[in-house]
């Protein structure tokens, strides 16, 4: 299977998108929308939680709606844990050249959370030394649906500084593999002196995507269900896997009897052609865009 049946298979599934007819929005969707752009002018910071395997497919397109220099805003590629590392450095480098604040964590993984928190801190630290206010820092977590905004939240607030006395009475909010879970926003303290807080929020998208790729990778990493046939992204995703050089790769390992060659690790990465790569050199890209897309 080559690039003309990945594109067979991509427009399959954008057709099954289009019929679907933007089925991902509902009323909750748009009134979350709202509310949640009612509230970015008012906090501190905005942690946007985007999927580490497609950092660019999965922006949170409502902060296009906000000037990038009204916003304190930090990217956070979450999943680490499922996303090529090497892919990770380059979006990490690509992020900075972009002026944007990047961070890579495993939401799952205590020791990544500690860090992102002491991270965070530092962020906080400097904006006091600015502003020298001493009120309550807000940080936002927004983002797509199912990307671990709440994870997030809940593994902030469990390793937050906070007084044993707030341990006793620790929240959480619901974490579930299907996306749409998180239907109001809620508020999780995640540090004391200064006190911090961070709003979990529902997972977001806009009531249109033009792009079927982009859709096709929600659909493949969870953001997007139910709309298309598991059958037609099977399809697609083999299709993605018969034209990398991670598939070679696989194949050449089962050839020698190694079966634990099939992680799922490098489906981003997998679409490198060897051309891909060199053009990525200079572009990084989730294979949603042929050129990174203005921030
Ligand atoms: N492997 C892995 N899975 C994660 C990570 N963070 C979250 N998940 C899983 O991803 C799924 C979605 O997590 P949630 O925290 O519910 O995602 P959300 O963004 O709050 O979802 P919505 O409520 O739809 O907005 C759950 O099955 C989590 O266990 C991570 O860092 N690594």
């Amino acid at each position: 299977m080559g690039m003309a049946s990945r594109s067979i298979g991509l427009k399959e599934i954008g057709e099954a998108l289009k019929k679907a007819k933007s089925g991902w929005y509902s009323l909750h969707m748009a009134a979350a929308s709202h509310a949640i752009a009612q509230r970015i002018p008012l906090v501190d910071f905005i942690l946007e939680v985007r999927d580490a395997r497609i950092p660019l497919s999965s922006h949170c397109q409502l902060l296009s709606n906000f000037p990038p220099s009204s916003l304190r805003r930090i990217i956070v590629m979450n999943k680490t844990d499922l996303a090529n590392h090497s892919q990770l450095k380059e979006w990490t480098q690509y992020f900075e050249q972009q002026n944007c604040i990047s961070y890579g964590v495993n939401s799952h993984n205590k020791e990544n959370v500690k860090k992102f928190l002491n991270f965070l801190q530092a962020q906080v630290r400097e904006l006091k030394r600015i502003d020298h206010s001493g009120h309550t820092t807000t940080m936002m977590i927004i983002g797509i649906p199912n990307v671990g905004k709440s994870a997030l939240a809940n593994s902030l607030h469990q390793l937050g500084r906070i007084s044993a006395a707030e341990k006793g009475k620790l929240k959480h909010t619901i974490v579930s593999p299907h996306p749409g879970e998180t239907k109001n926003i809620s508020s999780l303290k995640i540090g004391s002196h200064p006190n911090i807080y961070v709003l979990d929020t529902p997972g977001i998208l806009p009531p249109q995507i033009h792009d079927s790729e982009v859709c096709t990778k929600l659909a493949l990493t969870g953001a997007i269900e139910n709309l298309v046939g598991e059958k037609e992204l099977a399809r697609y995703f083999l299709a993605i896997l018969n034209t990398s050089d991670g598939y070679k790769k696989w194949e050449r390992l089962s050839t020698h009897g190694n079966d634990k060659s099939f992680t799922g690790q490098e489906v981003e990465g997998s679409s490198d052609s060897k051309l891909n790569m060199k053009r990525k050199r200079q572009y990084p890209s989730d294979h949603t865009q042929a050129e990174p897309q203005k921030l």
